[in-house]
């Protein structure tokens, strides 16, 4: 206790033990347990500089942005398909041999799209009732699965998931309820992010309850110091894991262990890349990869200004048009360093937010506007220490559609997601060959998304692959699912 009382103190933040003489004996033990792991270093740091940010403006405009060059830049719609299926190939031969790892961020609270459960637990209302991480389970399914009926091996891609105090718990009951979707368990490896104080714009933490201070989890970039704390990289390096796509849980298109991009990555010698989708509009909230100086970076739609977002070439694109979806390739020898040299460089972002808290006379007050600070650090903030960064632009109808909002707002919320799935297996159903009829047994000839009532699961196709044999010259009704059974069925029908 006098370790805890110091602390507060040298940290200027001895409030925190106001209601002291009212805790119960579990309640103080509850309080100090939160507390001691503080550095006192460093809780005074975070403090001060949760202030001093709450007190500048905004970060000014960011005038040396450019955008990257040609030569770091692939994009899938402008390359041929030879090239593409040779560094296709290249991420096959890596994911059979068990090289590649996915690496989930499903720390975050889901704030926006309004559920107190983890976010990869949502269901978006698919025929199937699939949630995302059992969209995601399948996916390494089969991506485990072509790559061996390729190779003739028998690999493994282990699924690494950051989750925090508050998905950890809820994620792993939710696996073990699942049987972890079919995946080998000790494939599945879950640990968990740090959680920081949440300050007051005067630089005091906040209290959520009289026994315990509001927190919040570190930021997606809390990842690197997540990855130390829980010796993940050592576990990469047991299994022969070189390489690591990192990815946010709430993008329903997501391809899991993307050997396309992984092969894409291999082939520059990168040790570090990201995926871009062509913004929508200047305003889209996604961070855009640029350079400063020189160097590579993202800068957050957050941080940008609507004045450099809305920046335009000669012909009318956007400057800053490569939009950051949250899909990152990393050697484990560049995480390494990371590890090892720059991830006390990572310098954290600062949110206003609303902070319920408990106020100097007891009250619980849920704030109407922003009273409080987040520091969080960013997963892309590593790209500037990379030697050879890389970006794949891919196409957005293919691979970015996210759940960031509750149903009813304008974008990126369960419908809009749900439609760009259901809308890109009913191009792959078309596209294999299917005729498909609405229920009134018209033909389904445009690709609108009221039109488009197919779900294939990812244990029948990873993205649009063999569906030929089961399609081709047939007449289906929608709504469609086709899953495993269907394709028995399907296929048996062929061969009569
Ligand atoms: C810190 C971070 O990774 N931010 C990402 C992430 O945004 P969130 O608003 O944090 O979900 O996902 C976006 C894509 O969905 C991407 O554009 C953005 O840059």
């Amino acid at each position: 206790m006098s370790r805890v009382r110091q602390l507060l103190r040298d940290a200027d933040q001895l409030h925190v033990l106001q209601f002291w003489s009212e805790l119960s004996a579990d309640q103080r033990r509850a309080l100090v347990r939160e507390l001691l792991p503080l550095e006192p270093g460093g809780l005074k740091a975070h403090c001060e500089a949760a202030c001093r940010a709450a007190a500048a403006p905004a970060p000014g405009a960011q005038r040396s942005l450019e955008p990257v060059p040609m030569e770091t830049f692939g994009s899938v719609r402008r390359s041929d398909p030879e090239l593409l299926s040779s560094w296709e190939n290249q991420g096959w031969l890596q994911v059979s041999q068990s090289r590649v790892g996915v690496l989930l961020l499903a720390g975050g609270q889901g704030t926006r799209l309004g559920v107190d459960y983890p976010k990869g637990m949502y269901d978006v209302g698919l025929p199937s009732g699939k949630t995302l991480y059992q969209l995601q389970a399948e996916r390494i399914l089969k991506v485990q699965q072509l790559a061996d009926s390729r190779h003739g091996t028998k690999c493994s891609v282990p699924w690494y998931i950051m989750t925090s105090e508050f998905t950890l718990s809820r994620t792993q009951s939710f696996f073990e309820q699942n049987q972890h979707f079919g995946l080998n368990p000790s494939n599945v490896v879950m640990f968990e992010q740090r959680m920081i104080p949440s300050v007051s714009f005067d630089g005091k933490i906040l209290l959520q309850e009289k026994w315990k201070i509001a927190t919040a989890p570190d930021g997606n970039g809390g990842l690197y110091a997540a990855l130390e704390d829980n010796n993940v990289l050592e576990d990469m390096r047991s299994r022969g894991v070189e390489y690591l796509q990192v990815y946010c849980v709430d993008n329903i298109l997501v391809k899991m262990a993307d050997p396309l991009f992984i092969g894409f990555c291999l082939s520059k010698g990168a040790d570090c890349g990201a995926k871009v989708v062509e913004k929508a509009y200047p305003s889209e909230p996604v961070g855009v990869v640029c350079r400063m100086g020189g160097v590579s970076q993202v800068v957050e739609y957050s941080e940008i200004g609507a004045e450099t977002a809305e920046l335009r070439g000669p012909e009318g694109e956007l400057m800053f048009n490569a939009g950051n979806i949250c899909i990152h390739f990393f050697t484990r020898n560049f995480l390494q360093e990371v590890a090892q040299k720059f991830k006390d460089e990572l310098k954290p972002h600062v949110a206003l937010k609303k902070i319920p808290f408990i106020d100097e006379c007891g009250n619980k007050v849920t704030p109407s506007k922003a009273n409080g600070i987040k520091m969080e650090k960013f997963v892309f903030d590593v790209f500037p220490f990379s030697r050879t960064f890389v970006v794949l632009e891919v196409p957005r109808e293919e691979e970015f559609s996210p759940l960031k909002n509750a149903e009813g707002s304008k974008a990126d919320n369960p419908s809009t997601v749900r439609n760009s799935l259901l809308t890109q297996h009913t191009r792959w159903a078309m596209s294999a060959g299917a005729r498909l009829l609405n229920q009134y047994g018209n033909s389904v000839t445009t690709h609108t998304s009221d039109a488009a009532q197919v779900e294939i699961s990812p244990l029948v196709s990873y993205s649009g692959e063999g569906l030929e044999e089961l399609l081709r010259g047939r007449t289906l009704t929608t709504p469609l699912l086709l899953d495993q059974r269907k394709a028995t069925e399907l296929q048996s029908q062929h061969h009569h």
